[in-house]
């Protein structure tokens, strides 16, 4: 196996008037485990499909390896795709599907056997082995692909484009975990597509959230969570995603509403800003002292777990996360403290710094 380069690569469906993907330079890098994580239409499918050689992109060249790929086909590519519908063959039994890409390629007989039945017991389809597949209801025919698309060693790479989609969300999370499992044995390439925070977040060893056809962000799921490089990331990955309020900087202080709030790590040129805090960094109750602002508190959501208090704080609505049965009740003036170093300066959606206290170091 080896590193997927994409060198420059690009693909216009319109004749370069709009870009489904942006030329972008990016390297999958061998054995990993990757999600593809962005909303509808920025460019997931398309970019998987160049991957796989459906799409010959507009722009840029392919590389597997040393071996350049741009215009080679699927068939010579030695890829395992699964779509988000079951592909299989009906009349075959689901023994005979596993089977089918190892026979395909000449396997041993008796590796045949170990590597399907190996795969059948981690998707849990021992019980299914003899049925023929058409008999399977759409979501364990969906797994049998998903069987289909690991049961080789040997790929390049596995793509699966929002693979689970029909499958019954009560087994999704078995899945996921399972095919993590997979993927610690086979040490494949894994590239999965989805639109679905929570399933990148606990499937991948690194998210790469593309918007407009553009890479804004690419890291391990922590990173995406603790430090988001793009307003979109804090927004898309979290629940409720981070809070962006707008903000001036001049001389070095940050305020909102006209309230300071804190001074940026780093000089800034004078002008607007956006404050960005995840709830989990925004913490009422403690007085001045770090970065924060007077609040008062509109509602309180009592989620079970933790209570999410909407406040308006410097004008603005901002959501704070506090303890289960927290004190607060609509009407009463806190104060909002940002917590843990985490409260970030954009400007045009990137980050460009971060709010630190008055006098002393993030709090
Ligand atoms: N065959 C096509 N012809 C023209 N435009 C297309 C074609 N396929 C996709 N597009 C457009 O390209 C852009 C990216 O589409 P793509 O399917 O790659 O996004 P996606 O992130 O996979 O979306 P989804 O999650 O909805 O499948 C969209 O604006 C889409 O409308």
């Amino acid at each position: 196996m080896a590193d997927i380069r994409l060198e420059d690569v690009g693909h216009s469906y319109d004749g370069g008037r709009t870009w489904a993907v942006r030329p972008m330079t990016w390297t999958w890098r061998s054995g990993r485990a990757y999600a593809l994580l962005g909303p509808s239409g920025c460019g997931k499918t398309t970019l998987l499909n160049i991957m796989s050689g459906l799409i010959t992109p507009t722009t840029g060249r392919v590389w597997f390896g040393e071996r350049e790929v741009t215009s080679v086909p699927t068939a010579g590519r030695n890829i395992a795709q699964v779509f988000q519908f079951p592909v299989l063959y009906e009349e075959m039994s689901v023994y005979d599907n596993l089977a089918f890409p190892l026979r395909n390629r000449r396997y041993p007989k008796d590796e045949v056997d170990r590597r399907v039945r190996a795969v059948s017991r981690m998707l849990g389809l021992d019980a299914h082995l003899g049925r023929r597949s058409r008999r399977l209801d759409p979501g364990r025919q969906q797994i049998v692909s998903l069987g289909r698309g690991l049961v080789r060693s040997d790929v390049a790479a596995v793509l699966l484009d929002e693979p689970l989609t029909v499958v019954d969300p009560a087994i999704r999370w078995t899945l996921r975990s399972t095919l993590k499992e997979i993927h610690r044995d086979t040490g494949h390439t894994l590239v999965y597509v989805t639109h679905d925070q929570t399933e990148a977040l606990t499937f991948a060893d690194e998210v790469v959230v593309l918007k407009d056809g553009a890479i804004v962000q690419a890291g391990e799921p922590a990173e995406l969570f603790l430090s988001p490089a793009h307003e979109f990331v804090g927004h898309f990955i979290g629940s409720p995603g981070m809070n962006t309020l707008p903000g001036e900087v001049a001389d070095g202080l940050v305020r909102v509403g006209g309230q300071v709030v804190g001074r940026a790590d780093e000089p800034l040129p004078a002008g607007p800003v956006r404050v960005g805090v995840r709830p989990e960094f925004a913490r009422l109750g403690d007085g001045p002292g770090s970065p924060g602002l007077p609040a008062e508190v509109t509602a309180v959501d009592r989620m079970g777990a933790y209570d999410l208090v909407h406040v308006r704080a410097g004008g603005h609505p901002l959501v704070a996360r506090a303890e289960a049965g927290s004190p607060y009740e609509p009407g009463a003036a806190e104060f909002v403290r940002f917590t843990g170093g985490r409260v970030f300066l954009f400007r045009d959606e990137v980050r460009c710094g971060q709010v630190v206290p008055l006098n002393g170091r993030a709090g």
